[in-house]
């Protein structure tokens, strides 16, 4: 039997869809300068000063220079947020801006004023009050061009007794060759969590920017994991994503060789992002986005369709910034056409492991009593693959139960652990074979493609200019119409063997579950390899033939030799 969506779930979900969340605000973030040349004119509008003309913007909610976090959180509906991540849903949330506008003071908040980030561990640790039995896990890397750092230090904890081994698990993330671990923490309260990620936010890169002397210098990712069970053995899993992007900046105004280099990178990924958020606006968001970046890639299964995103644009008043708060007031504005239609997620805890295994179930809002759908394919969630499901409770309880032996459990969860290994290893093994067939195969078609052309301008060059230039010598015709000939010969079987290629790619694509994740891979690596080597053999065969037939110790007369040299000269070769 397949395991059913919780029913009593499914109504919060439903319930959790139809809430009116906030998608896109803007905040304007505190200035001294006068005159200013953007302000908030209602609850939802913003009114710019263009010079010659006031344009107003109309978003979900405008944040002026005296609203607080506090209110932000309020007024993005932070309580209604974590209910939904309670119910199963991937909540994100972006500070998006140009340097120095106010993202980290959104997200991370200052000594004197918490951010958005310690409302929500304060308000998830107070649902989690309520919901016997759910946990919460936490996790902070940054990303800065193609590397991923993990932010979170857990040794102070764990020698301090607060945290213990098994509450600290890893994921990782293979970018290029490179395999990037980071920590997941089991968290039992808000204050430890709110330590862990304190530390962690003092971690991060920060450098000069041309306006913000404490610029942050990488996109800093911060996510809550919880679990909530429901209708046993069933529990949801909801995430909730803070990022704080880096802010964007004329590369050539960092006034340091440091920071100019590193906004060259965090422009590209935010150019990545930005693409990746223009087909989320269009509805026609793909997998080859999440390739683009590892931003990209780190994102990507929270803002899936299915995940519920909200961004906050944050600007800077002042006139001088006029330009670049203009350019992201036109990227809010056309983030509104972002909809999020929430999507529950449940996974199944199994009663027989002492460490219940996470199976992603991906959650819709089925209804009632339709069997869940089938667990996910493997290349979807990232997820923290090894969290263990249970209370330290719950799990004391059920062994005491099952009379099982301490050493027996140690030993699963080893294997548990050691098969996870495995499993990353093959997925990265995966991934490498990917890429490398698909260089493979750029290098395969472009030399295919070299041939074919070198191939018809031979017979175009037999079959016409040289025909012309020998006149009745009949020898020099029936060389060059045996030369036509290999040439054509070679041709069609390139043509045909470009045909058999598409089928057998068709018929991999129809072959199922892993043989075609991995072995299709590795076969037509080789094959790829194989043909790549037989046509640098063609190319390199052609070009000796070419030149001995420009040499005039070729056999052919004075007038056969000019023609072919004439023939490379336009471009034969
Ligand atoms: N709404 C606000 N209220 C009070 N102070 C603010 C507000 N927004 C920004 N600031 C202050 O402005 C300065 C720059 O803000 P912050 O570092 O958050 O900008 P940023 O957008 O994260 O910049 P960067 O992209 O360079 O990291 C900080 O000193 C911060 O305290």
């Amino acid at each position: 039997m397949p395991p059913r969506v919780p029913e009593g779930e499914k109504g919060d979900s439903r319930r959790v869809a139809k809430l009116p969340f906030v998608s896109v605000a803007v905040r304007i973030r505190p200035s001294s300068e006068e005159p200013a040349a953007l302000w908030a004119t209602e609850k939802s509008r913003v009114c710019c000063n263009r010079g010659f003309l006031l344009e107003e913007y109309e978003f979900s909610r405008v944040f002026g220079p005296e609203e607080d976090n506090q209110r932000l959180f309020a007024q993005l509906q932070g309580p209604a947020i974590t209910d939904s991540i309670f119910a199963g849903v991937n909540e994100t949330l972006f500070a998006y801006g140009q340097t120095g506008s106010g993202k980290t003071h959104t997200i991370f908040g200052s000594a004197s004023s918490p951010g958005l980030l310690e409302l929500f561990v304060q308000q998830v640790f107070d649902t989690a009050s309520l919901r016997a039995g759910s946990a919460v896990h936490a996790c902070c890397y940054e990303v800065l061009g193609d590397s991923l750092t993990d932010l979170i230090d857990s040794s102070a904890l764990e020698a301090e007794g607060a945290l213990c081994e098994d509450d600290v698990v890893h994921d990782e993330l293979f970018i290029k060759t490179q395999r990037c671990r980071y920590q997941i923490c089991r968290v039992p309260s808000a204050e430890l969590c709110l330590r862990l990620l304190r530390s962690a936010a003092r971690r991060r890169s920060c450098g000069v920017s041309s306006v913000n002397g404490d610029s942050s210098r990488s996109h800093a990712i911060v996510q809550l994991f919880v679990q909530n069970p429901c209708e046993p053995p069933m529990a949801s899993i909801g995430t909730l994503t803070l990022v704080d992007l880096a802010g964007s900046e004329k590369e050539h105004e960092n006034p340091s060789l440091h920071g100019r280099k590193s906004a060259r990178l965090l422009n590209t990924s935010l150019c990545s992002l930005n693409r990746l958020l223009r087909k989320l606006q269009t509805g026609c968001l793909d997998e080859s986005e999440r390739r683009q970046s590892v931003l990209n890639k780190c994102l990507w299964e929270y803002l899936r369709p299915g995940c519920g995103i909200a961004l906050i644009f944050c600007v800077n008043p002042s006139l001088q910034h006029r330009a670049a708060s203009l350019s992201t007031l036109a990227m809010a504005t056309d983030s509104k056409l972002i909809h999020s239609q929430r999507k529950c997620q449940y996974i199944q805890l199994s009663p027989h492991t002492p460490h219940e295994t996470i199976r992603q179930v991906p959650s819709s809002p089925s209804p009632r009593g339709t069997p869940a759908p089938p667990p996910r394919s493997a290349e979807t969630p990232r997820r923290p693959a090894g969290i263990t499901c249970t209370s330290p409770r719950q799990e004391s309880a059920r062994r005491e139960e099952t009379n099982e032996e301490p050493e027996f459990q140690r030993q699963l969860a080893q294997s548990a652990r050691h098969y996870e290994r495995l499993r990353l290893e093959a997925e990265r093994a995966h991934d490498e074979l990917a890429s490398d067939n698909m260089a493979l195969r750029r290098e395969c078609e472009s030399l295919r493609g070299l041939f074919v052309r070198q191939q018809q301008q031979q017979i175009a060059f037999w079959t016409g200019p040289f025909l012309e230039m020998v006149g009745e010598n009949s020898a020099a015709k029936a060389m060059a119409k045996m030369a036509a000939k290999g040439a054509q010969e070679a041709l069609a079987a390139v043509q045909q063997g470009e045909k058999e290629d598409s089928l057998a790619d068709a018929q991999s694509l129809s072959l199922d579950g892993v043989s075609r994740c991995v072995m299709p891979e590795k076969t037509s690596a080789q094959k790829l390899r194989a043909e790549m080597e037989y046509w640098r053999d063609m190319a390199l065969t052609l070009q000796r033939e070419l030149h001995k037939s420009k040499s005039p110790k070729a056999g052919v007369s004075d007038t056969e030799t000019r023609s072919s040299r004439s023939a490379s000269s336009d471009g034969v070769l």
